[in-house]
């Protein structure tokens, strides 16, 4: 069927998940990559934690670097509070475009701003483009050699307040060991492990929160 697996995923969830229920939007992505083909989905373990910032942040700005097919963006966009929106940057067109569908399906489109393009190209756009500040909640999942260089930008760019939480996917699997040295040794994050499985696997990962202290 579908020619890509993002492709395949969509298909699932439009068949599988009831129009305008986030959650069975979110158990059919996770239903599919469990039992059907594995994908880099953040999954339902690190989900729930995922969840837990979101639930304690209650953030009125996210970020999030890389959408992929829109999974960790769903799980983001249904505990926001009225008025808060998700900013969601992805550089592959098909997959920003998969990740549409299934928001659209889920009903989640309102709250999320999905922008195609590299994110080192768009974050020094984004205040200018959407009228804020600083976020208060940043989700990075993207390439993993690109985490520290996107939050040395996200720094110079003035898009970090005191209090701002960087939730970082995959520190430990595939593993981020430059950003991870830099955001545990700098005097201006209070960083924390938060230990987990791979997404539909047995295998270790682990999720790092840091708070930007100013
Ligand atoms: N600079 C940039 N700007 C915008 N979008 C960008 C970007 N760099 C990458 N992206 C997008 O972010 C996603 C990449 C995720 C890499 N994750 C991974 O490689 C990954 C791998 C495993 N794994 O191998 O087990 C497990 C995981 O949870 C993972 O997230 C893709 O959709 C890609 O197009
Ligand atoms: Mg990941």
């Amino acid at each position: 069927s579908g020619q890509s697996r993002p492709m395949r995923i969509l298909q699932f969830v439009q068949s599988a998940a009831a129009p305008g229920d986030a959650n069975s939007a979110i158990c059919a992505v996770d239903s599919y990559c469990a039992n059907v083909e594995w994908a880099m989905n953040v999954g339902d373990k690190k989900g729930q934690i995922l969840d837990a910032v979101v639930l304690a942040v209650r953030p009125r700005w996210v970020l999030e670097l890389g959408t992929y097919c829109g999974y960790s963006t769903m799980r983001i966009a249904r505990l926001l509070p009225p008025g808060a929106r998700l900013v969601t940057l992805e550089m592959n067109q098909h997959y920003a475009q998969v990740a549409k569908q299934i928001l659209g399906h889920a009903g989640l489109d309102t709250q999320v701003d999905l922008l195609v393009g590299a994110s080192s190209a768009l974050i020094p756009q984004l205040k200018k483009k959407f009228e804020m500040e600083t976020f208060d909640l940043i989700f990075i999942d993207h390439w993993k050699a690109s985490y520290l260089p996107d939050a040395r930008l996200l720094e110079e760019c003035g898009l970090l307040a005191p209090g701002t939480v960087l939730l970082a996917d995959n520190v430990t699997c595939p593993g981020a060991p430059d950003y991870l040295q830099y955001v545990r040794n700098s005097p201006r994050y209070r960083s924390e492990y938060f230990p987990c499985q791979l997404e539909y696997l047995q295998v270790e990962d682990g999720m790092e929160k840091s708070v930007f202290l100013g």
